[in-house]
């Protein structure tokens, strides 16, 4: 047969078959249109030995973007650079990296224990009934997932899980990491990247390390806090110094555990409502700090105040508080609605969270807001020590080791400096750098703040001293008034013995004058019977005591 021939003979068929379609179309009744279709469908499933899944790209109503499907790009993203020939390119990480993902109608293999599958990308295209002159397209995306029907457990099972557990981890790994202030009821961010890590941390390595043990196992402790019944959170309390490194640390355990900040700033928060808005809309994998939790707000003083007046209901202590007070605060966020924050609320929120709180004033908190379980861990930061410095020497002079380091150690051992000020020294002094110089310079400050604590420490010696004087000389002052008011009281007393025993005496006295005077019955009728005798207080008492009458002549 000529190719001719055979072209028109192929032609002739595929329209015999078309014209038969379109006839079985239109004349077919449309149940038995049904009928065929569906059975066709089914027999085709029984021949063919594959299973297909399909993720679209939006599930529900048309506005949310189905999560297995951004789980399943990210996923399909290092699989999709080897093999598919066409790929689509999106910026993350303020263009930093390039994630690549393949473009519609491409496919990718992946294996799982030794099964072979296979990934598509495809769209449906539907145009919508609206009436204008430029019809919008709508494209519904998808993957579609091609494998064996005897792999059925294993894909459905632990496959899909895997796809999503790593999707979901190369998302956060590529994700922009965010810096939230609250302005009003409402977050703002900025992107976040603050170079501090645990490496440039200057701090003792073994509190360093554990410090990081601790993070990165409560972030992978889902499982765990799912078991004990316990909302997925963990609060930590750094105090010290101002310039010890709290909130470097901050920006370390974000850089370490790749989470978000949310820079809570409290006295900008009006009241509890909006405290609680707020937290309600941080996401998971962040880190909620409220700095300087002392000066924020006088929260001691309200729960002091509060119990002071015994009115300990903790839900509500606003409406306990004096009606001008509650007035007159700018913000009225109490320590309860703080409390609420750190318990209540978290059991609802999905998603791990870290609460930092920072101070410098430790001892001036209520210790109802820091004990453990609502801050979990207390971390001190303190003055610099030796190892602290090294890292600081390696970190701003790249130097592990000088000779001036065994009199900077010293030193170091004597006085009290702050790691921002033993940084400050290290900062580069010259063009060229020289550590000489930094390392003198600080050497020069270690000094300098050696001789002002031993001047502090004398003039707070003297205080002292005077202090003990005086408390000296007020106690003497007292004793001395003391010994007066007693010798006073001897001399009243020694008064009183003396009026009683006159006044004894007297009563004595009238006795024998009473049985002088009335000798016969006779004599006393004539004086007109017994009167009470008039005579001084003491011995009225005297007279009232013994029941003595004197006659009256
Ligand atoms: N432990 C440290 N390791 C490395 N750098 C530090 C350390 N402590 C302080 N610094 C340096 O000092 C500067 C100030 O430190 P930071 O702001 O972390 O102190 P802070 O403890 O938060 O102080 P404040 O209580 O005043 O808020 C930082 O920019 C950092 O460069
Ligand atoms: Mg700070």
């Amino acid at each position: 047969m000529k190719p001719t021939e055979m072209f028109a003979q192929v032609g002739s068929v595929i329209a015999s078959v078309m014209f038969a379609w379109a006839m079985f179309k239109q004349y077919c009744p449309y149940k038995l249109q049904e009928y065929i279709d569906k059975y066709s469908k089914r027999a085709f499933t029984f021949i063919y030995p594959y299973i297909q899944i399909t993720f679209n790209e939006f599930t529900g109503d048309r506005f949310m973007r189905s999560e297995a499907y951004s789980a399943i790009e990210n996923y399909l993203g290092s699989r999709s650079s080897t093999q598919a020939k066409r790929l689509k390119a999106d910026v993350v990480k303020s263009s930093q990296s390039i994630v690549l993902s393949m473009d519609d109608y491409e496919e990718v293999d992946d294996e799982f224990q030794g099964v072979k599958l296979k990934w598509a990308a495809g769209k449906h295209i539907s145009k919508t009934q609206t009436v204008s002159y430029y019809p919008v397209r709508d494209e519904k995306k998808y993957y579609r997932l091609t494998f064996h029907k005897r792999h059925r457990q294993l894909i459905l099972g632990d496959y899909l899980n895997h796809v999503l557990k790593e999707g979901n981890e190369i998302k956060v790994r590529n994700r922009q990491r965010k810096l939230y202030t609250n302005s009003g009821s409402y977050w703002r961010h900025v992107v976040f990247q603050h170079p501090a890590s645990f490496e440039t941390l200057a701090m003792e390595a073994e509190r360093k390390q554990e410090i990081m043990d601790d993070l990165l196992v409560f972030s992978t402790a889902e499982e765990f806090y799912a078991r004990i019944g316990r909302a997925w959170k963990r609060g930590y309390l750094l105090f010290g110094p101002p310039g010890t490194g709290k909130s470097t640390m901050i920006a370390a355990m974000a850089n370490l555990l790749n989470y978000d900040i949310y820079d809570l700033e409290l006295t900008a928060v009006k009241d509890n409502t909006e405290l609680r808005k707020l937290l309600i809309d941080t996401t998971s994998r962040s880190i909620i700090v409220i700095e300087d939790i002392d000066c924020s707000l006088d929260l001691t003083g309200q729960r002091k105040k509060k119990k002071e007046e015994g009115e300990g209901d903790e839900k509500d202590p606003k409406s306990k508080l004096p009606k001008e007070e509650a007035e007159t605060k700018q913000s009225q966020v109490t320590l309860s609605g703080i409390l609420n924050f750190v318990d209540g609320l978290w059991s609802a929120c999905k998603g791990e969270r870290l609460v930092v709180f920072t101070t410098n004033f430790v001892e001036k908190l209520d210790p109802a807001l820091i004990r453990k379980g609502r801050m979990d861990k207390h971390i001190e930061l303190s003055y610099c020590s030796f190892e602290a410095f090294q890292i600081l020497a390696k970190n701003y002079l790249k130097l592990e080791s000088h000779h001036l380091f065994a009199r900077i150690q010293e030193l170091l051992g004597e006085t009290k400096m702050t790691p921002a000020e033993v940084a400050e020294h290290l900062m580069p002094k010259t063009i060229s750098g020289d550590a000489m110089v930094c390392l003198e310079s600080l050497i020069g400050g270690l000094e300098k703040a050696k001789e002002d604590a031993i001047l502090k420490a004398e003039e707070e010696a003297k205080e002292k001293e005077k202090e003990s004087a005086r408390l000296k000389a007020e106690e003497e002052a007292k004793e001395k008034e003391k010994e007066k008011e007693k010798a006073e009281e001897k001399e009243k007393e020694k008064e009183k013995e003396k009026a009683e025993e006159n006044a004894r005496n007297q009563v004595k006295e009238n006795g024998f004058l009473r049985k002088w005077k009335c000798r016969t019955d006779q004599q006393r009728k004539e004086v007109g019977g017994l009167q009470p005798l008039k005579i001084s207080t003491a011995a009225s008492g005297i007279e009232k005591k013994f029941g003595l009458l004197r006659l009256n002549n």
